[in-house]
């Protein structure tokens, strides 16, 4: 009897909860798409959940425990293959783009979208980036800081430096062969050390070098983070990390400030020196504000990225036998065709040599991007792909998906090269004014990555069926534990 009542009690709380949750979705549905019912518009299908919530809990659970598809895959297989679904996302009304098509001319279109990350982002991010300016300051800003990673020219001069931190990186890893490593943590900091050397100048303290990285390493934290504010929590203690990483940069540009002081004419090969020295029209340089702000984010965005493409890649390789072999057959081709007098540095033009090296990567950044999506916000209601998109809803281009699309790509969940010998749908660097300006870079650094690792190790995964996460958050995974092993006697 008490039984029964129990059970009774519990599942009329179970349907009375169930009810009020159904409500309250309809109702933070209404809220935001009532005013859109008439026949000119159509807001395109989906789940914005609940009020203020949103769809951010499941957001931030499938990709900090589960399998991150997951989060999208319940709007493809819900509602449908038409590419954009509704959704309730960093407390805004929003919409998901999966449509390779809609996701480019969204991120091409500068005059009905503007960026839209998340303010939480943008906070940490910090005012003067490429992030929190108008388009105008954007453009210059760009113009300024994207020449000297650019092009033939500025590549071939870090070449030597990213080829020396490969190499020292291998040469390390291969060294401490009884202790296995954290393969993609290692990666991280040599792919760290590439782009400090890049921004500030080839001379760097080891010691310097590794404090500034483990403060970077808290501050990504908070990207991914809820972002709470207060002591305790992983977005707070991003906060702190950004306020020591601008004391951090401006003793360096104080520095710089003083040896100019002391010989204005002395050689100025790195980012910090020439974004120092750069005037715009009106004869104007930037202030410290402004070159801390770049040179926090190019850091940020230009070696996690990296790192996460060169492990994959070699990751992948490791798993299919048949491709490294080719890979293989490729570097060994190009080191072969040297002159026998050649310094057996690797040149930039033996990269572009690399055809078969590029379909690697580029496979390799379609299966394992690390950009999940690109945020941008509609300026005015527009329709587009036969949905609308409402003045101020965010807008999220899930360039994850778009690599992943079965639609798009045929086996897409298999690593596979060839594939790459027609073109595919790919946005693994974005489209448009906000095209990512390290592509290139990362792109060079990741071919010098592999193409020693071809010729002259292995790795050996302690536990190969552990997943290996893809996203710079704290993960169940063992983030690539393995031994690199030596195969050649004598490093090419
Ligand atoms: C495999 C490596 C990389 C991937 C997958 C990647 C991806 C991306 C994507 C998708 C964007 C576009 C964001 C948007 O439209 O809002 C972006 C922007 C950016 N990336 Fe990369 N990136 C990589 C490497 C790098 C490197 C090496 C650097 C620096 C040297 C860099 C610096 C930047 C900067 C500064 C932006 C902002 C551009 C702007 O807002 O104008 N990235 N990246």
């Amino acid at each position: 009897m008490v039984c029964d009542f129990g059970s009774i009690f519990f599942t009329s709380f179970a349907i009375v909860i169930f009810a009020v949750y159904c409500l309250l979705k309809r109702a933070n549905d209404l809220f935001y798409t009532s005013k859109f019912s008439s026949k000119e518009y159509n807001i395109p299908p989906g789940d914005m959940s609940l009020p203020f919530i949103g769809n951010m809990f499941t957001f931030f659970t499938t990709f900090k425990y589960g399998d991150p598809e997951s989060f999208i895959s319940y709007f493809t297989s819900r509602y449908g293959q038409g590419g954009m679904y509704k959704a309730f996302m960093f407390g805004t009304p929003s919409i998901i783009v999966t449509k390779p098509q809609v996701c480019k001319k969204i991120l091409m279109d500068d005059d009905n979208f503007e960026l839209g990350w998340p303010k939480s982002v943008l906070n940490l991010i910090g005012k003067k980036a490429l992030h929190g300016i108008t388009s105008q300051e954007h453009k210059r800003l760009r113009r300024i800081t994207t020449s000297p990673i650019k092009g033939k020219h500025a590549l071939s001069l870090y070449l030597g430096l990213i080829e020396e931190v490969v190499k020292s990186s291998f040469e390390k890893w291969n060294a401490i062969e009884e202790k296995p490593i954290e393969f993609l943590s290692e990666m991280k900091k040599s792919t760290f050390e590439v782009i400090i050397r890049i921004m500030i100048g080839s001379e760097i303290d080891p010691q310097w070098l590794d404090m500034v990285e483990k403060v970077y390493t808290i501050y990504l934290k908070g990207f991914l983070a809820l972002p709470i504010n207060l002591p305790g929590f992983a977005y707070h203690r991003a906060f702190k990390a950004r306020e020591n990483l601008v004391k951090i940069f401006q003793s360096v540009i104080d520095e710089r400030k003083v040896m100019n002081m002391k010989d204005e004419s002395r050689s100025k090969g790195n980012m910090v020196d020439l974004i120092m020295a750069i005037e715009d029209d009106e004869g104007r340089r930037l202030n410290d504000e402004e070159i801390i702000d770049l040179l926090i984010v190019y850091v940020f965005a230009g070696h996690e990225t990296t790192a996460h493409t060169a492990a994959w890649a070699i990751m992948y390789l490791e798993q299919h036998p048949e491709f490294l072999q080719k890979a293989k057959e490729e570097q060994e081709e190009i080191v072969k065709r040297r002159h026998p007098d050649s310094d057996k540095k690797l040149s930039y033009d033996e990269i572009r040599q690399m055809k078969y090296l590029t379909k690697v990567i580029d496979e390799t950044l379609r299966c394992s991007n690390v950009t999940l999506a690109i945020y941008r916000n509609a300026k005015r209601t527009i329709n587009m792909n036969g949905y609308t998109i409402p003045k101020g809803w965010k807008v999220l281009t899930w360039i994850r998906q778009v690599n992943l699309d079965p639609n798009n790509h045929v086996n897409s969940k298999e690593f596979n090269p060839s594939r790459w010998d027609t073109f595919s749908a790919f946005l693994p660097f974005g489209a448009g004014p906000r095209l990512c300006p390290g592509a290139e870079l990362a792109k060079l650094e990741v071919s010098v990555f592999l193409h020693y690792f071809l010729l002259n190790y292995r790795l050996e995964r302690l536990n190969p069926k552990t997943s290996v996460t893809y996203l710079p958050i704290p993960s169940p995974t063992d983030n690539c534990l393995a031994r690199l092993k030596r195969i050649s006697s004598s490093c090419q």
